[in-house]
Parts: C-alpha cells; structure tokens; sequence
C-alpha cells in the first residue's frame, strides 16, 4: 500500500489533459511506441470524432523513483460541466489530483469548479501550469492566478507541455512525494466502491472499483451491498491499457470485477463490494444523486423496437450512471421514455451513444426543465414535460429552476455580457477582477434560459473568451404558459412547450415558422398553429407538393426509380409520421433554434 498512488487528472476543457495523459503513459512505458496513438484513453469513437472526454478512464502504471517502485492508479475526467458528475466520482477513488492550466488561457470557470470539488474531498492538489510551449503563454499571470485559486506556493505549480513533454518528469516525481499513499486496513472487512460499470456482451457486466479495506481474491464471494446479491469474483484484475486479470487486489488499489452480472440494474455505481463471510459493518459513503437539468422524450423511430430500446437504455445507464429516465407515452409518438440529462450536450451524447453503440434510431423531443406547479387544491406537482402540464384554471402558481452562473471573461467583453444575462431574465450578484484583463461575474438565471443555446451566445459575444459553469440554487415563481403546436387541427403533444409569458407570442410566431422551414411538403397542405389554451396565436401554411418524385423518371428506367425510393426511404430516418404528417428531428428541437 506505501508504493500506490491514486490520483486524477482535472481541468477545464480542452486545457490538455489527455494530451498529458498520454506522455505520462509513454513516459512510465505503460504503452509501447507501437500501441501509442493520440489522446489514447479517449477510446470511445465519439470522444475521438469531436476532441472531448466523455468518460473517465482508469489505467494503472508503475514508477520507479528513487530505486523504489511504484503502482500509479490514474483517472483521467472529461473537462466539460454536462459531466462534471463522472468527475466526482472518480475523485472519491483517489487521494491526488493533478490540476492542469492552460498557460494561455489560464484559469476557467471548470478550473474553479473542479478544484473545489477535489479540495473539498480532501484530494492533495498539484497545480501544473500546462501548454507552457506556447508562444502565447502568460506564464507568471496565471501563476498569479493558481496561487490565488489554490493557496500554493508559486513553487509548487510545475511547469509542463502535455504536447512537448515538458516537466513530465517533475510531474510524476510529485505524485509519489506529495500525494500520499491509500489508507486502509488490508486485514479488515472488504469494502470495495464501486465506481464504474461497463456492459460487456460476452462476459457480463465488467464492475470498477477502489478497496478502500481489505483484500479481494480470485473466486471469493462477494456481496454487493445496496442489492444484498451475492457473486463469485470469477475474473479480477487491474486496468492497464487492457484489463489484465490477477489473483488478488490488494487495498488501496483500483480494479476490476467479472462475475457474469446480465442485468444492469444489479450494479448500482456508488454501492460497496464486500465479502459474504465476515462482511463489513456498513457500506463506503456513495455518491451524491445526480440532479438531471434538462429532461426530453427519447422515443424509438421504429414503434416496434420500444423494448429494444429499453434495453440499449438500460445498458447504457451502467456506464453512464448519470442518465436517468423512466416510461413515458405520447399521444403523438406512443410508447418512449423521459430522460433526465445533465445538460444539452449529456442529451446529444446520449441519443449519438444509443445509436451508436446500440444500434437505434430514436427521436427526441423537446427539451424542457422541470417545473413545481402549485395547485389551488392538492399537492405540488413536478413537470418534466410540457404534456403533463395541467388545466391552468387549476394552477395557484408555477415555480421554475434558477440557477447561479460563473461567468469567467475580459474586461472588454462585461458589457456584452452582462446585456445577454438580462435578456435571459438574468440578475447580476457579483462581479470580481482575477487580473487587470479578466473579470468573473456571478449571475442568478432561470436554468431554462441558460440550458439550451446560451453558450452559444456567450461565445459568439465574447469571441471564445468566456467560460461558464453552473450550479443549481432553488425554485422561484416565475409565469410560465404552455405553448401547443397543432397541425392541420390536431394537437402534437410532442412539440409543446412551456415558455416564460413575456415571450410566449414571439416564440410562437416564430415557432411556426422555423416549422414551416422545417416540416417536409406533402401532397396536401399542411397548417402550422401556434396555440395558448384556447387562444391561437400563430399560423403558417404549407403548400401541397404537386409534382411526385417519380415523375422525374418519365416511367422508364426502373433502377434509377428504385434508387430514388431507396434515397427516399433513407432520408426518412428519425421521422415520425403523426396522423398523416411527417415530422423530422429537427422539428422537434425547432425550439431551441428561435433565437438564432
Ligand atoms: N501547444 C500545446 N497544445 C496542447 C498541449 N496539450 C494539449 N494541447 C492541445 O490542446 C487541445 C486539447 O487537448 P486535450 O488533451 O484533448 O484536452 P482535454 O483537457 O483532455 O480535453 P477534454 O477532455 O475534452 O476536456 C488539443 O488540440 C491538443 O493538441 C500542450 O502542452 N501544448
């Protein structure tokens, strides 16, 4: 246990730390030149197609310092807030953390968020100053910055370049001084946390986990405790770049666990491993439940593959523990379920993962916050959706999500900044200069406002110069209505939202009309209209289509024919037909896109 060192890896986005990862792993030969590729524990297709970290990894390593060997554990975390959920956990599997900064950004909003989180878990930190090669690094502001954040020495803040591998040397030399080892009682009750889970087909569910005490053994039994199910430990072993299988894990470590689980609901991630004879008196503290922001429909294109869709859910759910969703249905698209995500982004990641991984093809609809509606007689109700809004005779008052927002940017861009805020329904609560240049604002702001296409915004607005982070506060009353969508007449519940009054009749307007760009032309006409209650609002219309795509043909050659209906019934994909109306995915997130 004195030669292990658990730590992570921790940073804003994009402020390098796979790229470092990387070095460390080449460095301490984890992986030969011949295995070595770009940014290697972002496995997942998804996280190399669009440069991000999705999931946290684990892979161990050893190091020798000083003559003496070392067992590395290192967790790498993904930067963005939408998964700042996997960050938290794997902080509870580590004693360390390293803090990267970019030296030519320097400190961000995740920087921030990211070091309480550690700092608050009792995590040793060591700041590392990253991307020193750049020429437009700032070396000492951002040092003055780290030591201000961190309360460090500016000695303490090693400098490196993930991308030149500067200081990867300093950087694991510090591990083993400043990090200290596990503690734990080898001889005591096992007590394993569990904190991730992947879904293996062939060998069942693969357990992670960190022994906190006691020592796991090949073909012990095991009993997880929040379940009460018990399992024989038939493969265990340590995470290299592959699993690597071993007869015992010993406290402190990091490993894995295969004991043929099917079903994904028998592991639960934050649940303690134990031994069935001489089980530990209680189970390790486990995590925080997640707070989903955002909530949308996930439906089946294909009606028939509703179970199929339920169990590519469920299996994604164990390596993704921050999903969470039950059975919904929808007069429009029947039988689907109602997902919580952690934020616009968790949402894409999800339908591309079921898509994917799992091979579906799924509609989502609307995103919505969820709302408390006081009723004049009875109970609160929770909203996730706009269809289970209910009569508005029978509403006392609606109370909606606010959230504080950390904006961290320059000077020059406050103003700006500040505009956007209000424009949201936004209040400002403070305002700090970190340097001459940049400022960091606190705002209160209705999470409906600041979920969907506010980043965006901030972006454009400050040119890349703003970062963001969020954390929910309360419930405040706010007027909001429910804003339906009919086509020629019929209500499609899937496409109502609820909107702040004020701007009710705007979105409405232009509601219809981002449909009407939208819906594909049939051979009849189709009416767009925008309703409140009774009150119609709105209405666009879609001409009939005349010509049919055949008459291209002139009727004669009858592949190029059946190659058109192919390319027809392809584009067809995430479409669903309600009542006799073709409705696209984009359709559905028409919403979002209003103020673009
Ligand atoms: N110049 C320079 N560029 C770097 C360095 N390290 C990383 N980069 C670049 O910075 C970008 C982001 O690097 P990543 O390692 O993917 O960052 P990350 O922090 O893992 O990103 P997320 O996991 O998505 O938060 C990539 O384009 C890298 O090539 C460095 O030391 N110097």
């Amino acid at each position: 246990m004195e030669n292990i060192r658990n730590f992570c890896i921790i940073a804003h986005i994009d402020h390098g730390k796979s790229t470092l990862a990387d070095r460390l792993l080449e460095f301490t030969q984890t992986v030969s030149k011949r295995e070595m590729q770009a940014q290697l524990l972002d496995d997942m297709d998804l996280e190399r197609e669009r440069g991000i970290t999705i999931k946290s990894h684990a892979i161990q390593m050893n190091y020798v310092y000083q003559g003496k060997p070392y067992v590395f554990n290192l967790i790498d975390t993904p930067g963005h807030v939408d998964f700042s959920y996997e960050v938290s956990r794997s902080i509870a599997a580590c004693e360390g953390a390293l803090l990267l900064v970019d030296a030519s950004q320097g400190i961000e909003a995740q920087t921030i968020s990211n070091f309480f989180l550690a700092w608050g878990n009792n995590l040793t930190i060591i700041p590392v100053l990253n991307k020193v090669d750049l020429p437009g690094a700032m070396v000492e502001e951002v040092k003055d910055e780290v030591v201000d954040l961190v309360g460090c020495d500016r000695d303490d803040i090693i400098h490196a370049s993930g991308k030149e591998g500067i200081g990867i040397e300093d950087i694991l030399n510090a591990v083993v001084e400043r990090i200290p080892a596990p503690k734990g009682d080898p001889n005591g009750p096992l007590q394993a946390l569990i904190f991730d889970s992947v879904f293996n087909s062939f060998r069942g569910i693969e357990v992670i986990f960190r022994i906190k005490n006691g020592t796991l053994r090949k073909g012990d039994k095991v009993k997880f405790m929040a379940t009460g199910k018990e399992y024989n430990a038939d493969e265990i072993g340590i995470l290299r770049l592959d699993k690597e299988p071993r007869d015992v894990v010993h406290t402190g470590d990091v490993g894995y666990l295969i004991s043929g689980i099917k079903q994904a609901k028998e592991v639960k991630v934050g649940d303690t491993i134990t031994h069935v004879e001489r089980p530990a008196a209680e189970a390790i503290k486990g995590f925080e439940d997640v707070k989903p922001m955002v909530f949308a429909g996930i439906y089946p294109v294909e009606t028939s593959e509703y179970e199929d869709l339920r169990d590519a859910m469920e299996k994604l759910q164990l390596n993704d523990a921050s999903l969470v969703w039950e059975p919904e249905t929808s007069a429009a698209l029947g039988f689907g379920f109602r997902c919580g995500f952690l934020g616009m982004l968790h949402m894409e990641i999800v339908q591309e993962r079921l898509e994917r991984e799992f091979d579906m093809t799924v509609i989502t609809t609307v995103p919505s916050v969820q709302f408390t509606c006081y009723m004049t007689k009875g109970d609160p109700i929770t909203i996730h959706a706009p269809a289970d809004m209910p009569d508005p005779n029978n509403i006392d008052h609606i109370e909606e999500p606010f959230i504080k927002a950390q904006i961290i940017t320059k000077t020059e861009y406050v103003g700006p900044v500040i505009a956007l805020c209000m424009d949201k329904r936004g209040i400002i609560k403070n305002q700090n200069y970190i340097t001459a240049e940049r400022v960091e604002m606190t705002f209160e702001i209705p999470l409906s406002e600041v979920v969907f296409d506010f980043f965006d915004r901030l972006k454009t607005i400050s040119r890349g110069y703003a970062s963001l982070d969020y954390e929910l506060i309360g419930y405040r009353e706010s007027t909001m209505v429910k804003l339906d969508i009919m086509l020629n007449g019929d209500k499609v519940d899937a496409l109502s939202a609820i909107v702040h009054r004020d701007k009710a009749y705007e979105w409405g307007k232009r509601l219809c009309e981002k449909l009407r760009e939208l819906l594909p032309r049939q051979m009849f006409e189709i009416a767009i209209q925008a309703a409140i209650g009774q009150k119609i609002i709105a209405r666009e219309t879609i001409k009939a289509l005349r010509k049919n795509v055949l008459a291209k043909c002139y009727g004669g050659d009858i592949s190029r024919k059946r190659k058109l209906l192919e390319k027809q019934k392809k584009g067809k994909k995430r479409m669903r037909q309600v009542g006799n109306v073709e409705i696209p995915q984009e359709a559905f997130m028409a919403v979002l896109k209003l103020e673009s």
